[in-house]
C-alpha cells in the first residue's frame, strides 16, 4: 500500500488519518505509541462491530482474541527499530459478539519527515475461511497420502472432514445406478445411515446433482424454490452440499452432506472443496478397480500356467514343484507319501479306431472320476500325453492301492461309448513310496518301473515299487 506524504507530527498526522484510511474497503486501525486506538475506520468498525467512541482511545488489546498475542505484536512492532509494514501475519482477533476471527494483518509504524514512529496502523482483512480452507486441504492431503489408511478408511476419514468442514453433520458416499441410490459408506450423528441401506434415488437431493452432473447446494430448503421436493417431505433435510463422483469419465455416485438445520450459504470454496473431495474418491475407486483387475488377471494367468488345457488337472510343470515340497515335508514331518504313475492301455488303438477326439474324452473322463474320488489333500496331474501322476500325502502304498482299485474300476465300469458302442477303458498303474533319501526323479522312476510292470504282465492292473525284480505271482 502506497502512503502519502510523511506527515511531521502526531498531530498533524491526527489531521490527515480520516482522509486517508477513512473509505478504504480494508478494515485500519491506528493506535499511539501507547497503543491506544486513535483512528478506526467503518470497515474496521464493522468488521468488529463496536461503535467509534466505544473504541477510541482504548488499547487495542481489547481486538485481540488472544492477550498473548497482543504482548507479542507489541514487543514486535511497537519500538523504535520497527520498519513500516512490508508482509502479512495471521492473528485471531475478537468481535464485540465475541466472535473470534483469523485476521490477515500488514502493521507497522507511521514515520514522521525525521523518521520517528508517529503512529502504528494495522490492515486487517478477515481470512477465517480462507485458513479454514486451507486447514481442510492440509488435512486432506494427510489422509489421501497416508499409507495406513485403506481406501475405506479414507472415504470416511473425508467424510468425517467433510461434515466438520461444511458444518453439515451428515456426509454420503453413493453409488448410483437407475432410480436406485445405495449408500457405500455415511457419517449420521445417530449412525442411522448403513452401507448398504438404499433409497429411491429421485426422493434424494442428490438428483440435482447427479442429473446436471456438478456440485449443487442447498442451504435453506424450507425457505427456497425446492421446498415441495421428496426429499424435504421425507427427511426434512434442509441444508445439502452434494457433487457428483466420476469414475473414468462416467458417472458413479455422489459425495454429499447435510442437514436438518439450515446453514449459511455455501461460498465458492465449498464448491470447490466438495468438487475435490469427489474427486479424488473418484480417481481412488478408477485406481482400485484398475488394480483389481489386475489382481484377477494375475491369478487367471497364474491359474492358465499350472493347469493342464485338455483335463483341467494341474500339469506336468506344476506337479514337479509340488512333488518335490511334499517329498520334503514327508521326510521332515516322517509321514509316508506315496505316488501313482496312471498309463491307458492300447490308448494308440482307441485314438486309431474311434478318433482323437475320443482319446480326448477318455483323458477328460479320467481327469473328472479321479478328481470327484481323491480326498483334498491328494494331487492328480497329467503327466504327459496319456500319462497321469497322483500324489497321495501321508499315505501308504496299502491305502493308496485300496483307493487306486475302486478308481481303476470306476474308469473301468464308466459308460464310455464312443461310437455308441461301449468300451472298457482300462489302465495300467505303477505305485511308490517316498524313502527318506528319494527325490522327485528317483521316486516317479520307481512308479514308473512298476508301471511299466503292469504293462508287461498284462495290463490292468496296479503294481508297486515292492512287485519290482520279484517273479510274477
Ligand atoms: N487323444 C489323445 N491321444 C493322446 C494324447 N496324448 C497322447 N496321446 C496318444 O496316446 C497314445 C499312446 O500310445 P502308446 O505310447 O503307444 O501306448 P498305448 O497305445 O496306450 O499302449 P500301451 O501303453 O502299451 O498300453 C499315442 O497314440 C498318442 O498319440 C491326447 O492328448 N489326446
Amino acid at each position: 500500500m502506497s502512503m502519502p506524504e510523511k506527515p511531521a507530527s502526531l498531530s498533524a498526522l491526527r489531521g490527515v488519518l480520516p482522509y486517508v484510511f477513512g473509505h478504504m474497503d480494508v478494515a485500519a486501525i491506528v493506535a499511539d505509541a501507547d497503543r491506544r486506538i486513535i483512528m478506526i475506520n467503518d470497515a474496521a468498525l464493522e468488521m468488529f462491530g463496536y461503535d467509534e467512541a466505544e473504541l477510541k482511545g482504548h488499547e487495542t488489546r481489547i481486538i485481540y482474541a488472544d492477550p498473548d498475542d497482543f504482548e507479542e505484536q507489541g514487543r514486535k512492532r511497537f519500538n523504535k527499530e520497527a520498519q513500516e509494514a512490508q508482509e502479512t501475519y495471521i492473528t485471531r482477533y475478537r468481535c464485540k459478539n465475541g466472535n473470534v476471527f483469523e485476521g490477515e494483518t500488514l502493521g507497522g509504524p507511521i514515520k514522521s519527515t525525521d523518521d520517528e514512529n508517529l503512529a502504528f496502523v494495522g490492515f486487517i482483512r478477515d481470512v477465517t475461511h480462507r485458513v479454514a480452507t486451507e486447514q481442510t486441504l492440509s488435512k486432506l492431503h494427510s489422509i489421501t497420502s497416508s499409507r495406513d489408511l485403506n481406501f475405506q478408511a479414507r472415504v470416511d476419514a473425508i467424510l468425517r472432514l467433510g461434515t466438520e468442514h461444511f458444518g453439515l453433520p451428515i456426509g454420503i458416499f453413493s453409488h448410483i445406478h437407475g432410480n436406485l441410490y445405495t449408500v457405500m459408506q455415511a457419517v449420521h450423528p445417530d449412525d442411522a445411515l448403513t452401507p448398504g441401506m438404499t433409497f429411491e434415488f429421485a426422493n434424494t437431493y442428490c438428483s440435482h446433482v447427479f442429473d446436471v452432473t456438478d456440485v449443487r447446494g442447498f442451504y435453506h430448503v424450507g425457505e427456497s424454490d425446492i421446498r415441495a421436493h421428496p426429499c424435504y417431505q421425507s427427511f426434512q433435510l434442509e441444508a445439502y452440499l452434494g457433487s457428483t463422483i466420476f469414475v473414468d469419465g462416467h458417472r458413479y455416485g455422489t459425495l454429499n452432506f447435510s442437514s436438518p438445520e439450515p446453514t449459511r450459504p455455501f461460498r465458492a470454496q465449498d464448491i470447490e472443496l466438495v468438487r475435490l473431495f469427489a474427486e479424488w474418491i473418484g480417481h481412488e475407486l478408477a485406481r482400485k478397480r484398475d488394480l483389481e483387475a489386475l489382481e484377477n488377471a494375475k491369478q487367471e494367468l497364474e491359474i492358465l500356467a499350472r493347469t493342464d488345457a485338455l483335463t483341467g488337472l494341474f500339469n506336468r510343470g506344476y506337479m514337479e514343484d509340488r512333488l518335490s515340497g511334499e517329498i520334503d515335508r514327508s521326510r521332515r514331518y516322517k509321514h509316508p507319501l506315496t505316488v501313482a504313475l496312471f498309463d491307458f492301455d492300447h490308448f494308440k488303438k482307441l485314438n486309431d479306431t474311434y478318433g482323437h477326439a475320443a482319446g480326448d474324452e477318455a483323458l477328460k473322463l479320467f481327469a473328472a472320476t479321479a478328481t470327484r474320488m481323491s480326498r483334498k489333500s491328494d494331487v492328480v496331474a497329467r503327466w504327459g500325453g496319456e500319462e497321469f501322476l497322483a500324489v497321495f500325502p501321508s499315505t501308504g502304498v496299502r491305502g493308496a492301492v485300496t483307493f487306486l482299485e475302486r478308481l481303476s474300476d470306476e474308469i473301468r465300469d464308466a459308460d464310455f461309448a464312443p461310437e455308441g458302442e461301449s468300451i472298457p477303458l482300462t489302465m495300467s498303474i505303477g505305485v511308490a513310496s517316498a524313502h527318506s533319501d528319494d527325490d522327485l526323479d528317483t521316486l516317479v522312476s520307481r512308479a514308473d518301473a512298476a508301471m511299466y510292470l503292469a504293462k508287461t504282465r498284462g495290463r490292468d492292473q496296479i503294481r508297486t515299487q515292492s512287485d519290482i525284480g520279484k517273479p510274477k505271482t
